[in-house]
């Protein structure tokens, strides 16, 4: 699946995706107030709404990008109709060609994570019937419990031609506290590198391997020892933008050739219509120029 992912950044010269983190603070009014008037001030309208929010969003975007990134947490915050939503933003994206990194990240003892596995990039079976559940190319996973909590997403990735991205390094302003904590001399964060090396082995999908590495763009510095230490490993680069990376912060993300990583923006692109650059758009189209500014601005630098 990372080759695929390759392939469609080539197509699209963007190494960016759109992160599909909607908000009910995102939601123009007139938006909620249609749903309101249908179905009241309920988990169903907050639903309804982020789900046409999406699907405009996609509509003006997905001639420009590869992926996008739905974080699972904004619609679970809506109980079952927000993972209907989830569940129909995937499946719209997909219908438009785009390949969706589902942000749930995810991982447990190895009968629980593959139950995650199957759940995101998996499938299961009913009586030789096979069912999907939600069906991303790529999800997000926690590496805290070690390889057998990891094992079952990679064999799903192997049976199935997904992909996942480990956390190595996040973005967040805590993530020194356990990730750079030295352990004999060497930090935790390279540590969880080289074992998401080994682990990205068992499932190589061309130059690079189908275990990508989250590293967020906030830690220039320590990209720059990742990107040397990993390269076969594809990186999904958050941080960019709302959480104050630059296009010069994850430059040392990418490789000489200018690939080898993919920068996701959220906020800064799906409520750009509330930043006054943008301001005269509607949201979909202020989505649109927010993509192409930060294409330009990441292609720049590479
Ligand atoms: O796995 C992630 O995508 C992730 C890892 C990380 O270290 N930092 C991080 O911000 N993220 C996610 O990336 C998105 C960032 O959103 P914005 O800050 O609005 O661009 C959110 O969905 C976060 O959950």
């Amino acid at each position: 699946m990372i080759a695929k992912l390759i392939e469609k950044i080539k197509q699209t010269n963007a190494p960016i995706c759109v992160g599909l983190d909607p908000l009910i603070s995102h939601i123009p009014d007139y938006i909620l107030d249609e749903k309101i008037k249908k179905y009241g001030k309920s988990t169903k309208t907050v639903a309804e709404a982020f789900y046409d929010f999406n699907m405009a969003i996609i509509d003006k975007t997905f001639d420009l990008i590869p992926a996008v990134k739905p974080q699972i947490a904004m619609y679970e915050e809506f109980g079952i109709d927000g993972m209907i939503a989830y569940k129909n933003t995937v499946d719209y994206a997909k219908s438009k060609g785009l390949l969706v990194i589902g942000d749930a990240k995810r991982g447990d003892i190895g009968s629980t994570s593959l139950a995650y596995a199957k759940a995101h990039i998996g499938v299961s079976e009913i009586s030789g019937e096979k069912l999907s559940g939600f069906d991303t190319d790529f999800v997000t996973v926690n590496p805290y419990l070690g390889t057998d909590g990891i094992k079952p997403f990679i064999d799903v990735c192997n049976s199935e031609d997904k992909g996942i991205f480990v956390l190595v390094k996040t973005s967040n302003p805590s993530s020194g506290e356990f990730q750079d904590r030295q352990i004999d001399g060497t930090p935790l964060y390279e540590l969880v590198a080289k074992k998401t090396c080994e682990w990205g082995e068992l499932s190589m999908d061309g130059e690079y391997s189908n275990v990508g590495a989250v590293v967020g763009a906030t830690y220039p510095k320590m990209s720059a020892i990742l990107r040397e230490k990993m390269p076969h490993t594809f990186f999904l680069v958050p941080g960019y933008g709302a959480q104050g990376g630059t296009a010069e912060d994850l430059k040392p993300c990418f490789n000489k050739d200018g690939l080898g990583a993919i920068v996701n923006s959220s906020r800064g692109i799906i409520a750009a219509y509330k930043q006054e650059k943008y301001a005269s758009l509607d949201f979909a189209n202020a989505s649109r120029e927010a993509v192409k500014d930060m294409i330009a601005d990441i292609n720049r630098v590479l």
